[in-house]
């Protein structure tokens, strides 16, 4: 980068982690350069001329966003500076960046306005300002065709919702603010999770009819006999509307209610003529398959037959798509490869159903594949409970696991609970026993995790962890070498290339959870290079640096921290082949816990 440019980005690391020398200790130094020098947190591009990227997720940085200075770098697309604790305004010079296509800046304390030059940012796909304390309207995005998500939740923003370019806006979300009037109408698509905590907001998606529009009540003050009458006739108008719908509703309940009876009807004769997991017709599949993404809670209409296949847990004899589909059911989070839902059944029971779109498995592949992971059973690995499978969607149903996953623990979010070093060390050891066991079973089958990350990893009833959603994500036919850290493999695209270079991604995986452990910083859709980060402090020799402050003052021993760093580190070697088998992963991982329980057992 030129060096006014660099001069402007030291700036503002400057003002983002105030203090002397700060800057300087993430590796922005004036006379380095950032794309060949390592500075924390910065992607170039391929040539390592322009910043790309600014990736600063979770760095725990109080200082302010200086936008007037980040944005004389005209490259940069990408700004993530997620869960810090940055205060202040954004600034209106935001809108100087040009070229940013995604803008993360939840989970921060930022105040003020938005921006209304953020409206300006064309290329924008990505907005997310959602938990800070931002106020104000929210500005026009209007003119950003190319909008995929736009996150605002927990604010206080006040006034109406402003225009928006719907055509590619896929995820919207503004709900806990302190909005007022119409949702609009382009906005249907979208669940009442995305607007709900606005008292004054109203429209389909909030289920509430909003009020006769303001202007004509003005004009009715002025008394003319033409728009009274308009007015009245609009109130008869909305009256009979109103009349007709519930009279749609009743005649709707009782036509579900008549078609429920003869789903157990059938059910009843499916049972007594085989033992076999009942499956509807195609034809039914797909029609659920093109309901829209909440039909997981909009149920009382139309109900498509069952055609849920249970597995073998015991929580599955209890368990009817029917059932399932008319439960009320909360949209717990969104992730990369589709949305999850907390649905309480009426039975007491509840469930996690992983709803996922678009994966490009085939439907026979699909089922061996759920089958075959149902066959091995681990205490640290939660079964899936059932599944649905169409052509455009997957459902995926696991018990709800109350005690939240390893991310939010490691985020803070969990109660405030301590997570002390043994914890940690056990949770290492139960993940890797559990993955060295789930990797030797289903080697043969090809099937390795595929996404493990914090956030896959839950805590159960009795805070012991445990690995879900395995199995889940592998992309068939895809070439072995374009996964995420499997570079350096050479065999080319056959299947077993493909079943290799997943298992040597899953023990990369690994490694970062337990970076994540030892640092205490969470890594969220493979923002932050946490492995990079990690590797070039141990590099400078500066080892003691990477851990957790809590573990350091808890008095965790230094010596086995350094060794479990030791093992994430040879998970995360840059070179699949030269990574260590998931059992010797465990082997080790088990013999380090096991070292600290003895140290306990003698201490005096
Ligand atoms: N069985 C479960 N019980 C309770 N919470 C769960 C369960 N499964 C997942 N979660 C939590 O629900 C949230 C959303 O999960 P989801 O798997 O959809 O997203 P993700 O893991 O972040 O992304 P991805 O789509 O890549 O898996 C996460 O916080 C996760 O920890």
């Amino acid at each position: 980068e030129e060096e006014v440019v660099k001069e402007a980005l030291v700036r503002f690391m400057e003002k983002l982690a105030p203090g002397n020398g700060n800057a300087q200790r993430w590796g922005w130094k004036l006379a380095s350069d950032p794309c060949t020098d390592g500075w924390t947190g910065v992607r170039c591009d391929g040539d390592s001329k322009f910043v790309r990227q600014i990736i600063l997720h979770g760095f725990n940085f109080t200082g302010t966003l200086d936008a007037s200075s980040l944005c004389q770098t005209g490259s940069l697309q990408v700004l993530d500076l997620k869960v810090n604790n940055l205060q202040g305004l954004i600034g209106e010079d935001i809108g100087n960046c040009k070229s940013l296509t995604h803008l993360y800046l939840s989970g921060n304390k930022f105040s003020g306005d938005l921006p209304v030059s953020l409206g300006e940012l064309k290329n924008l796909k990505r907005l997310d300002v959602s938990d800070n304390r931002l106020a104000g309207q929210l500005p026009s995005m209007s003119h950003i065709t190319g909008l995929v998500s736009f996150l605002a939740q927990d604010n206080m923003f006040s006034g109406e919702i402003p225009s928006f370019e719907f055509s590619n806006l896929e995820e919207f979300n503004v709900s806990n603010n302190k909005l007022i009037g119409p949702i609009p109408d382009a906005m249907i698509k979208f669940h009442a999770d995305s607007f709900s905590g606005n008292p004054n907001l109203c429209g389909t998606p909030l289920g509430n009819a909003c009020p006769p529009s303001l202007p004509l009540i003005h004009k009715e003050k002025r008394g003319s006999i033409s728009e009274s009458i308009a007015i009245y006739s609009g109130y008869v108008i909305l009256g009979v509307l109103v009349f007709l719908f519930f009279t749609f509703q009743i005649i709707k309940r009782f036509r579900t209610k008549e078609k429920a009876v003869d789903i157990e009807k059938k059910e009843k004769e499916r049972e007594t003529s085989s033992d076999k997991p009942s499956e509807a017709s195609i034809e039914d599949k797909e029609s659920i398959g093109l309901r829209s993404e909440y039909s997981v809670t909009s149920l009382e209409s139309g109900m498509p037959t069952l055609t849920l296949l249970v597995l073998s847990s015991p929580m599955g004899k209890s368990l009817r798509f029917e059932d399932l589909l008319r439960a009320p059911a909360e949209l717990v989070g969104r992730g990369m490869h589709g949305s999850l839902y907390k649905v309480m059944l009426d039975n007491g029971l509840i469930v996690a159903v992983k709803r996922i779109k678009d994966w490009g498995i085939s439907r026979h592949d699909f089922e061996r594949r759920m089958h075959k992971v149902d066959q091995v059973k681990h205490p640290y690995v939660l079964p899936p409970v059932a599944y649905y499978c169409s052509q455009q969607e997957k459902l995926l149903v696991y018990e709800y696991q109350q005690n939240g996953s390893l991310f939010k623990m490691l985020s803070g979010s969990q109660n405030g609970q301590r997570f002390d070093w043994g914890s940690r060390l056990n949770v290492a050891a139960n993940i890797a026993e559990a993955l060295a066991y789930m990797h030797e079973e289903l080697c043969e089958a090809g099937i390795a995790h595929g996404n493990l990350k914090s956030s896959n990893i839950l805590f159960d009833k009795n805070m012991d962890p445990c690995v879900s959603e395995y199995g889940l994500m592998v992309v068939e036919n895809q070439d072995p070498s374009s996964l995420p850290h499997s570079k350096g493999l050479k065999n080319g695209n056959s299947t077993g290339a493909l079943a290799y270079s997943t298992f040597m991604v899953d023990i990369y995986a690994f490694g970062v959870i337990l970076l994540e452990l030892l640092t205490g910083k969470v890594v969220q859709n493979n923002g932050f290079d946490l492995a990079k980060w990690v590797n070039s402090v141990v590099r400078e020799e500066w080892t003691v640096e990477v851990f957790d402050k809590s573990l350091i003052s808890e008095g965790a021993s230094e010596e086995r921290m350094v060794s479990l760093l030791q093992i994430a580190l040879k998970c995360i070697n840059p070179s699949p082949s030269d990574r260590p088998s998931m059992c010797e992963v465990a082997v080790m991982t088990i013999a380090l816990k096991e070292e600290e329980e003895r140290s306990i057992t003698f201490e005096p």
